[in-house]
């Protein structure tokens, strides 16, 4: 079983998943986390993905995807299912998983109006430390979020496994939507 997690930047993704994670025991991957991973370990390859990062720009294709498949090979024993959070960023990403690695059972869509991921990113700046939690690069990520990003939502509607969850409230009332699109799952 695989659920993605699927919204715009600051829309409560990651702390959703921290709570699924909680409850449910999936084994959590962000790719976000996964490529800040890399650039914390001060490698070449680390150095080069700072500098796409910081601007907002997405990181190219192959490089999410084989750093995604490694961390689930590297869970496969053990893992009661997954949830990747973040990705894909571009149909074109899922496509390509879809071919390498399998389809999703479940995307999660937490909805959030473009002020308020904006007003929780930059309150989330303050101490995140995150060097793309600055103005400029915010607008750039939600830019590039309802260009590149929103398009793969519909992708997956056609399917019919998108579940969109308004994430406007308090973090345990979105929870409670989030569980039960889970549960319906079962
Ligand atoms: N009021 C409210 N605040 C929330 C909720 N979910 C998250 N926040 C706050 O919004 C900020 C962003 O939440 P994250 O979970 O880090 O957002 P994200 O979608 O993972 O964002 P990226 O890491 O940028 O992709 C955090 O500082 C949270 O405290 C919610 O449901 N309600
Ligand atoms: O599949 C991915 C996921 C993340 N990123 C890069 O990592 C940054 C942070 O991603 P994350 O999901 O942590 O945060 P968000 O942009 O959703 O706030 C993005 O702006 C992109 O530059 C990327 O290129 N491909
Ligand atoms: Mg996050």
């Amino acid at each position: 079983m695989r659920d993605e997690v699927y919204c715009g930047p600051g829309s409560g993704k990651g702390t959703q998943c921290e709570k699924v994670v909680a409850k449910y025991g999936y084994t959590h991957l962000s790719s976000g986390d996964l490529l800040r991973a890399e650039v914390a370990s001060g490698s070449e390859r680390g150095k080069q993905l700072q500098a796409i990062m910081q601007k907002g720009e997405l990181v190219p294709l192959d490089t999410v995807l084989d750093m995604i498949k490694d961390a689930m090979i590297a869970k496969a024993d053990v893992s009661k299912g997954y949830l990747i959070d973040g990705y894909p960023r571009e149909v074109k990403q899922g496509e390509e998983f879809e071919k390498k690695i399998g389809a999703p059972s479940l995307l999660l869509y937490i909805d959030a109006k473009s002020e308020t991921m904006v007003s929780r990113l930059m309150k989330r700046g303050e101490t995140s430390g995150r060097a793309d939690d600055n103005e400029e690069t915010i607008k750039k990520r939600l830019d590039l979020y309802y260009k590149a990003t929103e398009p793969v939502i519909a992708f997956y509607e056609g399917r019919g496994i998108v579940r969109k969850i308004n994430s406007e409230l308090a973090v345990d009332d979105v929870f409670a939507e989030v569980s039960k699109a889970i549960d319906a799952l079962k």
